[in-house]
């Protein structure tokens, strides 16, 4: 893992700890906000943004979702940095999968950070959400993203699909915060586990979230009602995710997706929606889970499951 402090390239052990060897994750974020007016400085203007992304990760995940959901292609630009992070974290280039930095060249992601800020001291995450014309980070909070996609842009993209309907938001904020402490963070929580207690009370509060959301959906299609709204989209990364890398490499393995039957039509019904699957890439999820060194030292990517296909299967 690497950080950067005042600016330049930092070893870190892998993740952050507590003493009962829980996992913890770090904040430390960029939180401007574009809006439709520019009253925050940031006018939502085709053109003027750049997402950098991976095809790995889940949080980067739900902004390409909600970008293609809102028909934002050709207003937001997007860069996919290599499947792997390496000595110097995020880096980009075709000789993999990634494509080239298209806006300055770089070579990494952390390069992107000290040109918003040169002393920047934190982790250099993905998703980043670019400002072409400030020459600055907007934001690379995902949760923070997808709320601007769904409502800043809605002259330049698909005014009519709101995933954040003003009647809903409560429950949907009620859903999130519940789903990504249970699963979403949850399953990090098992796989960066570094003892037996804490990764026992992980697996367990996981799966009984995954029980749960089950019995919800025996009741209604989607997570809040009749439509997917983005309580389902940021679900969906981590279910989509489930089977491929978070069932073995994480020890999630007291079931798996495809064995509750509602959860799994759901994340099949979720991923043929027109747009979604082009967001789905499974040999950079492989790629990224099985090279986390602390996980899976030799760096062996599974062969199976095949999932492609059968999610794709009408
Ligand atoms: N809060 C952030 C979290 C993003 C995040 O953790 N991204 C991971 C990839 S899945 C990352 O870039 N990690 C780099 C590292 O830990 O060195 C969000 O949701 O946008």
């Amino acid at each position: 893992m690497k950080d950067l402090v005042d600016g330049v390239v930092r070893e870190r052990p892998f993740e952050p700890e507590t003493e009962n060897g829980e996992f913890r994750r770090e904040e430390r974020t960029f939180r401007n906000w574009i809006t439709a007016d520019g009253s925050s400085g940031f006018p939502a203007e085709p053109g003027r943004y750049h997402l950098y992304v991976s095809l790995g990760c889940p949080w980067a995940h739900r902004t390409l979702i909600v970008r293609a959901l809102k028909r934002l292609e050709a207003v937001i630009s997007v860069a996919v940095v290599e499947p792997i992070i390496g000595p110097q974290g995020w880096a980009f280039g075709e000789a993999s999968r990634g494509t080239a930095d298209p806006l300055y060249g770089k070579q990494y992601l952390h390069e992107i950070y000290t040109m918003a800020q040169p002393s920047f001291t934190g982790i250099v995450t993905v998703p980043v959400l670019w400002d072409r014309r400030e020459r600055t980070i907007v934001n690379n909070e995902s949760s923070e993203i997808i709320r601007m996609f769904n409502s800043a842009f809605d002259a330049h993209g698909d005014a009519r699909l709101d995933l954040y309907p003003r009647p809903l938001r409560h429950e949907i904020d009620a859903l999130n915060a519940w789903i990504y402490d249970r699963v979403n963070n949850g399953v990090y929580q098992a796989g960066f586990a570094s003892t037996q207690a804490a990764y026992d009370q992980a697996v367990d509060r996981l799966f009984a979230a995954l029980d749960e959301l089950e019995r919800r959906l025996s009741d209604q299609p989607y997570l809040v009602g009749e439509r997917p709204t983005e309580a389902d989209w940021r679900l969906f990364p981590t279910l989509v995710r489930f089977d491929m890398a978070y069932h073995g490499l994480f020890k999630c393995n007291i079931r798996r997706l495809v064995d509750y039957p509602r959860l799994w039509e759901y994340t099949r019904r979720l991923y043929q929606v027109p747009g979604i699957a082009e967001t789905v890439r499974f040999d950079h999820i492989k790629r990224l889970y099985y090279s986390l060194p602390t996980l899976n030292p030799n760096g062996i990517i599974p062969k199976g499951p095949d999932l492609e296909n059968r999610l794709g299967q009408p």
